[in-house]
């Protein structure tokens, strides 16, 4: 098994350019497979799940062609499948993605129940509510979810809890569905919109992605297109994170500072100086960074995907403060780990209250899911003495090159492969 090993103390210095989304990604690669044409991804990262997906369109019989490391186009108009029961399908969370991709194409699909990171119980309901509202029958039986619908109607459908999955998932269904389809309480993430736009620049006919109320009118045919992934907001605020918290001075590259708003203005409330440009943006930390209370939230509120490496940075501040934890009820595992470090954490309920001591000292921690492995990372590069993060597993499926990355900035870190 991988493991990192990192010498902490080492402030993060240069440049870094951040990859494409990987939850932009992950939503535009069964897209292609509404398209009767050609579609040429440019941005995609470079990650597991990414790779995996692509592979999984593969095995279905998508002609895939790889012109490098990012750019990769797909050519589905011979598929024929609709039923991927492939292990590979059930290791990843946006494998759920086929079934509204699959709905709007074939009107069939059978894919075992997603994966992903084990962060709470994650249910696919509103999904299934709006696959359900568009005319499909959805049936859930050992670990299987087989959907058809003789025809696909547009309709209104309001979601219950705001998820960012069931609105780019009904999105995909709906674009072929005949009529209108209105999502009202729909997650506003970049991500949505970058699906949104891809989709019609295929030919789709949606209004409105972006704000909570989504109109989509069904059409008949979309063809194949090129695009580029919006680049990885959650990989941006990672690195403008670990700058802070290495008190270092870093330009991260690639970016959309507006999509980085919520994490710019805390990392500001805390004391590091930032410096906005257009497509880039530089993280100063600052001596003595104090501590903040904050509360996950959709789009535009502060990303559940960035509170771990949060907490790493709130060990190393003045004072106490709080996380609440609003989306998901069981992220704060990785909490155990920073404890081994010396970190003060006391963990209720949805909320970790943080006492900041400036000091974590290195040990041996596991990376339990990908933002945790993140979060272990930061805390390596902080920490007193030697860290040894296990479990990379989990930080490869979203993080391009991290260790190479962190390197050209500096840190003191080395991939050991067994
Ligand atoms: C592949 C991908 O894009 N993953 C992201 C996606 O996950 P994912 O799409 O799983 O997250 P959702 O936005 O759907 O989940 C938000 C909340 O809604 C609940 N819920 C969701 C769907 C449903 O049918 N019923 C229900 O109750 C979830 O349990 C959670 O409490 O958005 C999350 C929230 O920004 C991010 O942390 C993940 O990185
Ligand atoms: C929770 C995440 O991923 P997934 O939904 O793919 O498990 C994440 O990207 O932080």
């Amino acid at each position: 098994m991988d493991r990192l090993i990192i010498e902490g103390g080492h402030p993060l210095r240069g440049e870094v350019v951040i990859a494409g989304a990987k939850n932009a990604a992950l939503g535009l690669i069964p897209a292609v497979l509404l398209a009767e044409g050609v579609c040429r991804l440019e941005n995609l990262p470079n990650i597991k799940d990414v790779n995996r997906f692509i592979n999984i369109l593969s095995k279905m019989g998508v002609k895939v062609e790889r012109e490098n490391n990012h750019t990769v186009v797909f050519d589905s108009t011979t598929v024929e499948h609709y039923e991927m029961l492939d292990d590979e399908t059930q290791k990843m969370r946006a494998s759920y993605y086929l079934i509204g991709a699959l709905l709007g194409r074939f009107k069939n699909v059978v894919i075992p129940f997603p994966g992903g990171c084990n962060i709470g119980v994650r249910p696919i309901d509103q999904h299934i509510k709006g696959f359900e509202a568009l005319g499909a029958k959805v049936d859930l039986e050992h670990g299987i979810i087989r959907a058809h619908a003789e025809e696909l109607i547009g309709t209104n459908i309001y979601l219950d809890v705001v998820s960012v999955g069931a609105t780019i998932n009904i999105m995909l269904a709906a674009v072929r569905a005949k009529g209108v389809t209105t999502l009202e309480n729909a997650a506003k993430e970049p991500h949505v919109v970058d699906v949104a736009n891809f989709l019609n620049l295929m030919g789709a006919n949606i209004k409105g992605a972006g704000t909570d109320v989504i109109k989509i009118t069904g059409v008949d045919i979309m063809e194949g297109c090129e695009y580029m992934v919006i680049p990885d907001q959650i990989e941006a605020g990672t690195y403008m994170i670990a700058a802070a918290a290495t008190k270092g001075d870093v330009l991260i590259k690639n970016v959309i500072p507006k999509h980085l708003e919520s994490i710019s203005a805390k990392l500001v409330e805390m004391g590091a100086e930032i410096i906005e440009y257009d497509d880039s943006l530089r993280v100063i930390g600052k001596e003595p960074l104090k501590s903040v209370n904050i509360k996950t939230l959709p789009y535009p509120g502060f990303p559940t995907d960035l509170q771990q490496p949060m907490a790493v940075l709130m060990c190393m501040a003045e004072g106490s403060g709080t996380i609440t934890e609003s989306i998901f009820e069981n992220r704060f595992k990785y909490v155990d780990e920073l404890i081994k470090m010396g970190a003060e954490i006391l963990v209720n309920g949805r909320v970790a209250m943080i006492n900041g001591r400036k000091t974590l000292s290195g040990t041996t921690l596991s990376a339990t899911d990908l933002r945790a492995g993140a979060a272990m990372v930061i805390a390596g590069l902080v920490a007193d003495g030697k860290t040894e993060v296990t479990e990379l597993k989990h930080i490869d499926r979203g993080y391009e090159d991290m260790e190479d990355k962190l390197l050209q900035l500096g840190a003191k870190i080395v991939r050991i492969s067994e």
